[in-house]
Formats: structure tokens, C-alpha cells, sequence
């Protein structure tokens, strides 16, 4: 039975090279997946799916706006598709979820979402909000504080390299910008 998995992390976990290694997988077996990733991370340029570690693979691209299980039922139709990878899965809104939820029960699909839990306030991503009500599969992937505990949590910096505490929820940026750290440490850097 197809389900919905949803792999959660901190940044620089390895998110993106597990979905790269999952549509490896996939293709080696003579299976075709379908990959999207959100058009706003245009961080290594619009429609890829790149990891730190070097891969990369072309992608669709996901807007707020997109009705996905239409999008994805017309690609079906066209030709078979054996799994859905969503990469930055922290940007889909509530009704892309839902759609995603139709993906797998109504086509039987299995959809493999791939982003962050929280943000750098430590909020939760309406996406990630979604996906943690309503996936079947959860699934935490790890990396590490420069304290050995486990990241849990996203500090966002200055210019100077001090954490900051507001502002808008979503700008694009990779390791210049974010830094993972465990909760401990994260309080840490936000009291100053
Ligand atoms: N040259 C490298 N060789 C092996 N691992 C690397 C290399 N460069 C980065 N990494 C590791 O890759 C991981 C980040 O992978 P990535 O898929 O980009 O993460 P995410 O999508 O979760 O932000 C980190 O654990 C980092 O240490
Ligand atoms: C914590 C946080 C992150 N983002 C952005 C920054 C990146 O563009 C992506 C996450 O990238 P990953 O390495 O693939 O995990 O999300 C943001 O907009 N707001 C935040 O609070
Ligand atoms: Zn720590």
C-alpha cells in the first residue's frame, strides 16, 4: 500500500542527498520518480535538486499556488510514475499537503517529503505542519551540534555571525546564513 513518508530535519542534514540516493534507487530498478522542489530556493538556480555532497537532478517546480494532485495525475497519465520526491517540503501549503494525502490514496503513489520541522524561531513551517499531522511514515534525520548532541533547532545570523530572533519566515540561504545547532545551544545564542 502507497504511503506518505515525511523526512525531517534540521538544515544540513542531508536531506537533499537522501532524496537524490531514494531517485537513484528508484531509476536503477528501471522506476521513474517524479522530483519537485520549491520554486522559491533558487539557492543553485530554479528546477534542482542539489546536495552539499555534489549530487544534483532536475526538477518540477512547486508555486503556492500549484494544485499538485492535478499536476501529478496529468504526469501519471502521460506516463507511470512510481513515487513523488518533494524536496524543501517545508514550503508546500495546507492544501498542497492535502493534495499530496490524494496522491497516495487516490493514485497509489508513494510521496516522499523531504524539509525542515521548524524555523529559526523555532516555529513550525505550515508544511512541516501538515506533514507532521498527516503522514503516515515519520522519519528524523540527524546531524550534529558543534557540541555532539543532536541539531534540533536552526539558528538564523547577522552579518556579524549573532543569531537573530525575528523576522520574516522564509529567506533563502544555505550555511553562510543558517547554522544547526542542539536547543541547549540555540537558547544559548538567542539570549546573547
Ligand atoms: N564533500 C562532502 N563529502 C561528504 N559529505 C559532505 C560533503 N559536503 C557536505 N557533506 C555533508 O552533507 C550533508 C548535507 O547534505 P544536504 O543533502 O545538502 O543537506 P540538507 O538537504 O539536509 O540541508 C552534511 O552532513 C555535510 O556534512
Ligand atoms: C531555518 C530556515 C531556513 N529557511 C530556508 C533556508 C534554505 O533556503 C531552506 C532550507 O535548506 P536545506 O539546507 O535544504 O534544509 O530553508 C528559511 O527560509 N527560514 C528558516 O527559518
Ligand atoms: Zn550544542
Amino acid at each position: 500500500m502507497a504511503q506518505m513518508y515525511f523526512y525531517y530535519s534540521a538544515m544540513n542534514a542531508g536531506k537533499s542527498t537522501t532524496l537524490l540516493q531514494s531517485s537513484f534507487n528508484y531509476r536503477e530498478r528501471g522506476m521513474n520518480p517524479a522530483i519537485f522542489t520549491a520554486a522559491i530556493d533558487d539557492r543553485y538556480g530554479k528546477g534542482v535538486v542539489s546536495s552539499r555532497i555534489g549530487l544534483q537532478e532536475e526538477a518540477e517546480l512547486f508555486n503556492v499556488d500549484d494544485d499538485l494532485f492535478q499536476c501529478l495525475s496529468q504526469m501519471h497519465a502521460e506516463t507511470k510514475i512510481d513515487c513523488v520526491l518533494i524536496d524543501e517540503c517545508q514550503f508546500l501549503t495546507k492544501a498542497q499537503v492535502y493534495q499530496l494525502t490524494e496522491v497516495v490514496d487516490k493514485l497509489h503513489i508513494p510521496v516522499l517529503c523531504y524539509g525542515l520541522r521548524s524555523d529559526f524561531r523555532g516555529e513550525l513551517f505550515d508544511g512541516s505542519r501538515y506533514l507532521l499531522a498527516w503522514a503516515d511514515k515519520l522519519v528524523e534525520l540527524k546531524t550534529i551540534c558543534h557540541c555532539g548532541r543532536k541539531a534540533n533547532m536552526v539558528i538564523r545570523q547577522d552579518e556579524s555571525g549573532k543569531a537573530i530572533a525575528d523576522g520574516d519566515q522564509v529567506e533563502i540561504g544555505g550555511n553562510d546564513r543558517y547554522v544547526s545547532v542542539c536547543r541547549k545551544h540555540y537558547k544559548e545564542a538567542l539570549e546573547g
